[in-house]
């Protein structure tokens, strides 16, 4: 009998046909899907679930009896009960790398669109307020040449790093990563503790992954530390911030803006202040949506599932201790 493979959104016409070539694939194109019946029966007789944005909870992992793998359509996986998966023996893989590259130019984006307000001058344009030059209230300030701390210097953290050193001349700190001295010696980079980056650094830079360590990391305390005009830039998750804090700090001046992708609740609460602050770049979680970086994610996730299913290592395993267990039984 064919195994059975439940697809939730993003995978293209291409993408099933070749699932299909070897799995019965039940596809589930919208997000709303995951609410139907039909949805949570598929799941109770598949052996695949290639997934974006949905949160795998362990009660969905229990409605899946024959569940061997599921790859997500993400580097970051705290959608996913990884304890659950574990006790399960159920392989979990995501798509690093294909996405880093434009998960840092986004990155780059939040960076040069708050120190130059760009959002908030082209609603200004657009809102028929340029009668003459603009005077010193509107002004930006510079990024080239300025201080650059990474909270997190991973693939992300570092391809970020990379663009504002070798390409805006910053200076970087790095902190919450073990040390890197290939990157200290190609970007200059100076690894320092968390307080003393916060300090120091004009633009602060969250690339850390969300878990049980990184949850509400920038705090109150934090962003009392960081410099008056300090910037603060989030592209991993919003529950690395204390949101209300946040928004505490942007309001009485403590600190200068923030540049945010991605957000405690998502999509953002109608009634969040956070887009409407003229010192706040809020973006909808876009660091990797772009045609062909989300269609490489998507491919990476459908030759993960492929290969898991035949038996063979995939390319990117978040729990590659279930392929040993699975060998050794
Ligand atoms: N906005 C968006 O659309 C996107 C957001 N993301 C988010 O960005 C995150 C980072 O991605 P990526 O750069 O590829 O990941 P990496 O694993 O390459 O980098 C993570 C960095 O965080 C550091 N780190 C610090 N504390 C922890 C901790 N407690 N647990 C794990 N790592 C820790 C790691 O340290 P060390 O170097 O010592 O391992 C590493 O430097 C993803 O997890 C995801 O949440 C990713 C893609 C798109
Ligand atoms: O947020 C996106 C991801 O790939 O993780």
């Amino acid at each position: 009998m064919r195994k059975r493979i439940v697809a939730f959104r993003r995978l293209n016409q291409e993408q099933l046909t070749q699932l299909r070539q070897h799995y019965d694939v039940d596809f589930f194109e919208h997000h709303e899907d995951a609410d139907s019946p039909a949805f949570h029966a598929a799941l109770a007789k598949a052996h695949g679930l290639i997934t974006a944005g949905l949160k795998v909870t362990p009660q969905l992992i229990d409605s899946a009896p024959h569940l061997e793998t599921i790859a997500s359509i993400s580097v970051g996986y705290d959608n996913y009960p990884l304890a659950t998966l574990n006790e399960r023996n159920i392989l979990l893989c995501n798509t690093p790398d294909v996405l880093t590259e434009t998960t840092a130019d986004t990155g780059f984006l939040l960076i040069m669109a708050t120190a130059r307000r760009a959002i908030e001058l082209a609603s200004w344009v657009k809102d028929g307020h340029w009668k003459s030059s603009i005077g010193p209230d509107l002004f930006g300030s510079d990024v080239h040449g300025k201080t650059l701390g990474m909270v997190g210097f991973g693939r992300i953290g570092a391809a970020i790093a990379r663009r504002g050193s070798l390409g805006f001349g910053m200076q970087i700190r790095y902190t919450m990563a073990s040390p890197k001295p290939e990157l200290e010696k190609e970007l200059g980079a100076q690894r320092l503790s968390l307080q003393e980056l916060l300090a120091t650094s004009d633009f602060v830079c969250v690339s850390v992954p969300l878990n049980a360590d990184t949850e509400k990391l920038i705090d109150s305390a934090a962003l009392k530390r960081m410099k008056p005009n300090g910037i603060l830039i989030n592209i991993s998750r919003g529950k690395v911030i204390d949101e209300q804090a946040l928004i505490e700090a942007l309001n009485t001046g403590q600190i200068g803006a923030a540049g945010l992708d991605v957000f405690e609740q998502e999509p953002l609460p109608v009634e969040s202040p956070l887009p409407y602050m003229p010192n706040v770049v809020a973006l909808p979680h876009i660091g990797s949506a772009t045609h062909e970086t989300r269609a490489a994610m998507a491919q990476r996730a459908v030759d993960n599932m492929l290969l898991a299913l035949a038996g063979s290592n995939p390319i990117s395993p978040v729990n590659p201790e279930v392929l040993t267990r699975r060998a050794s039984v």
